[in-house]
């Protein structure tokens, strides 16, 4: 078994601090890395991350750090930048060499310059690391505070990701293992953009039969475009895929949810952008998702109306227009 005493996390946002106080719980010894040094003093002295955790004190023991090579000195190591950041990340770190240590990927995203998922990106910057994904329905603030979550870790091995699924196990933090690291990548992708959509129902208050006809119909999409990847039916079922789905599709607290929510009250996507604020991953992954569901022959209308919203400034009216008047369809494909 490869040695997962040391875990080393990489991106000292909402969700790279929760993961670093879910592994220190676990008994491991931490390194939270963060490109910030104002946030990583904060965290040092104060024992608080106000930028992304805000008013969260925590009890849990770990070093915090600015310099990248003290963090990859870790047995295994988290990467929590968003997906954009992946390539660069890495390129960083393959000039410190991370040999063949295990890499988990906690991003939920596309590549947007290459419509990779995140692990292909790894794969390729650093050929010799073990790559495994965290995803799953787990809100940072609620895993944060240590609220009981479940989570999916993949690898191209059950037996990797089973030692990770162990190392990182708490008593409020329960990671299921798998070996569909393409299913998993999938479902934390596809759900942000879908978030979106919900979010932009709930925020035009077009009621909750229309956000739960989005989420069904979204996930049938999420589903399709899945199969296509090779992704396992049981798993875009899971807690990865519908689990997130629901999740994210439901609750403001989702940050997804939330700039959909903005995009229903009236505001366009451009202005939204060019503020800064909060990440909505799912702004970023939008129109790659279509345009792999068109290499794939996918049909992804509610993914294609966020890309819309997006890029092109689509109004609620209009995007609502343009889904509603859609051909009638059989609810189930090629169902004899
Ligand atoms: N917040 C949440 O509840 C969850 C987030 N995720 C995923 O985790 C990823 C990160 O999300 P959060 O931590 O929530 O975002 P965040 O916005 O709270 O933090 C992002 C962190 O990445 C850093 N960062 C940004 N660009 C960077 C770069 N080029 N180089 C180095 N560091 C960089 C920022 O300084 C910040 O510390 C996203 O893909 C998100 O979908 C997954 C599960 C839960
Ligand atoms: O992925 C998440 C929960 O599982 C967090 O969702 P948001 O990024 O939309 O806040």
């Amino acid at each position: 078994m490869i040695r997962m005493q040391s875990i080393g996390v990489i991106g000292a946002g909402a969700w790279g601090t929760a993961l670093a106080l879910t592994a220190a719980r676990a008994g491991r010894n931490v390194t939270l890395w963060g490109r910030d040094a104002n946030t990583i003093s904060e965290i040092r002295a104060r024992n608080q991350n106000s930028r992304y955790l805000r008013g969260i004190t925590f009890d849990e023991e770990f070093a915090a750090t600015t310099s990248l090579p003290a963090v990859a000195a870790s047995d295994v190591l988290l990467l929590v930048t968003p997906a954009q950041t992946t390539r660069a990340l890495c390129e960083a770190l393959a000039e410190i060499d991370p040999g063949e240590k295990p890499i988990v990927l906690c991003s939920k995203g596309i590549e947007r310059s290459t419509g990779q998922l995140v692990s292909q990106v790894v794969k390729e910057v650093l050929p010799q690391a073990k790559v495994a994904v965290l995803s799953g329905p787990s809100f940072a603030e609620d895993v944060a505070k240590g609220l009981p979550t479940a989570v999916t870790i993949a690898s191209d091995t059950l037996a990797l990701a089973d030692d990770l699924a162990r190392a990182l196990a708490a008593p409020a933090f329960r990671p299921y293992a798998s070996k569909d690291l393409i299913g998993v990548q999938i479902g934390g992708a596809l759900k942000n953009v879908l978030a979106i959509a919900c979010g932009a129902v709930a925020g035009r208050k077009l009621g909750a039969s229309a956000q739960a006809a989005l989420t069904a119909r979204g996930f049938a999409e999420l589903t399709r475009l899945g199969t296509a990847m090779g992704a396992q039916a049981e798993t875009l079922t899971g807690l990865s895929g519908l689990g997130d789905l629901v999740l994210t599709c439901s609750s403001p607290q989702s940050r997804n949810f939330s700039f959909g929510m903005k995009l229903g009250e009236g505001l366009a996507a451009s202005d939204l952008i060019h503020a800064g604020g909060t990440l909505a991953e799912g702004a970023h992954s939008a129109r790659i998702a279509v345009e792999l569901g068109t290499k794939l022959c996918v049909e992804l209308p509610i993914s294609q109306t966020v890309a819309a919203m997006i890029d092109q400034d689509l109004s609620i009216e209009d995007a609502l227009l343009n889904l509603m008047a859609r051909p009638l369809k059989a609810e189930i494909e090629n169902q004899q």
